[in-house]
């Protein structure tokens, strides 16, 4: 997935260096960010960038991925609603307010998308792409060789719920602009003018610092997903019941003051050195469910942000205070979306013009 990923991180500067006025630029970076991973999981899934209408044009997304950009926009508010029926399940038999419905015609329009996805790239096997030594293989591509070999397990709908989970995954990495300016450090130990790359990023120690200490004050799921006790128990004193949902408070595990010192102020530096190893940070969960894909966010975070920085300048415009208040959801949104104005670096101009 990492070639995948920088491609679509090195399409993310171009566009930015070229977008109209030149020199400065307004960027809303929430839907930069956002066309980026939906644009890098989508050609990991489906190989979809060669459908791209315009490969030059001012977005990051190919057809496929705005499509999908829509239906999410419908979606996700819906999950994310305070449904009553949480409260009083007997409102679940009325669908008060339609949600139920609602759920269920995105849920159709999802899979109809989904299939359209196998049958395109089964027509694309079947015209000889994609074949057993080919390394760009989409995950669909895997997944319908498998089929052939292990046709009771891989069926076309554990294809689509497959799919369908992993684009659910799909999560915006939260970069703040206060970070870029401390970060500033960063740019000395490149020296050479070139792209940064996947391989630069664990080198990179205080860029990772900066991850960390952002997944702390902001963890993209501040309550993780929803886990169910299987068996009676007692925590901290408290019975459990079997059947249980419970949460687990990622947000405040992160704000305890018993854990961490001046715990509000961003200071990367608590995480340099592995000072910070062995106490409670989970943004990825804990245990046999923890995250698979951390090792690959991690290196993610820190190549997309350690680009915004080596590539160009930022400043908020007037020195406009960047307002960090917290909206409602499941994934920490901002109330107020961060705009930025981005100046390509001259040390990069070079480069940039190369991408
Ligand atoms: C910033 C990026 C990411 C964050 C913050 C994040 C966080 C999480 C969290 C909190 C969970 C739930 C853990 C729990 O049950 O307690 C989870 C589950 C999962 N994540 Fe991620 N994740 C990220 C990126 C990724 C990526 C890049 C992949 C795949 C390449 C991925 C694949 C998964 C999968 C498959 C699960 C379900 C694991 C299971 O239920 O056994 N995630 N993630």
């Amino acid at each position: 997935m990492l070639p995948v990923i920088s491609a679509e991180v090195c399409a993310m500067a171009r566009r930015m260096y070229r977008s109209p006025p030149p020199g400065a630029a307004r960027v809303e970076l929430k839907r930069r960010l956002f066309e980026l991973s939906l644009s890098a999981l989508m050609e990991t899934i489906a190989r979809t960038k060669t459908s791209r209408a315009v490969p030059d044009d001012d977005t990051d997304m190919c057809p496929e991925v705005q499509e999908f950009m829509k239906a999410l926009d419908v979606f996700l508010p819906l999950l994310s609603a305070d449904n009553s029926w949480d409260y009083l399940p007997v409102l679940r038999w009325f669908d008060v307010f339609g949600v139920r419905n609602k759920i269920l015609a995105t849920v159709s329009a999802r899979d109809a998308f989904l299939r359209r996805l196998i049958d395109a790239e089964r027509r694309r096997l079947e015209e000889g792409e994609g074949g057993e030594n080919d390394e760009r293989k989409s995950m669909i591509g895997v997944m319908l060789s498998l089929q052939k070999s292990e046709p009771v397990v891989y069926t076309d709908t554990t294809i689509m719920a497959l799919c369908s989970e992993r684009l659910s995954k799909n999560r915006q990495p939260p970069v703040k602009l206060m970070l870029i300016k401390r970060g500033r450090k960063l740019t000395r130990p490149w020296g050479t003018p070139r792209l940064l790359g996947a391989d630069d990023v664990p080198r990179l120690g205080y860029l990772q610092c900066i991850v960390s200490e952002t997944l702390r004050l902001y963890p993209v799921l501040p309550t993780l997903v929803p886990h169910e006790s299987t068996a009676d128990c007692t925590v901290g004193g408290h019975h459990v019941p079997s059947g249980t949902m419970l949460l687990i408070n990622v947000y405040a595990i992160h704000r305890d003051p018993a854990i961490w010192a001046d715990l509000t102020a961003f200071r990367p530096e608590r995480f340099e050195d592995g000072r910070a190893e062995g106490l409670f940070m989970m943004p990825f969960g804990m245990g046999r469910r923890k995250c698979p894909g951390e090792a690959l966010a991690l290196r993610t975070l820190g190549l997309v942000l350690g680009t915004l920085i080596q590539c160009f300048d930022w400043d908020t415009g007037g020195g406009a205070v960047v307002d960090m208040a917290e909206g409602v959801g499941i994934t920490l949104p901002r109330v107020v979306p961060l705009e930025a104005i981005c100046k390509p670096r001259h040390a990069m101009l070079d480069v940039l013009k190369g991408l």
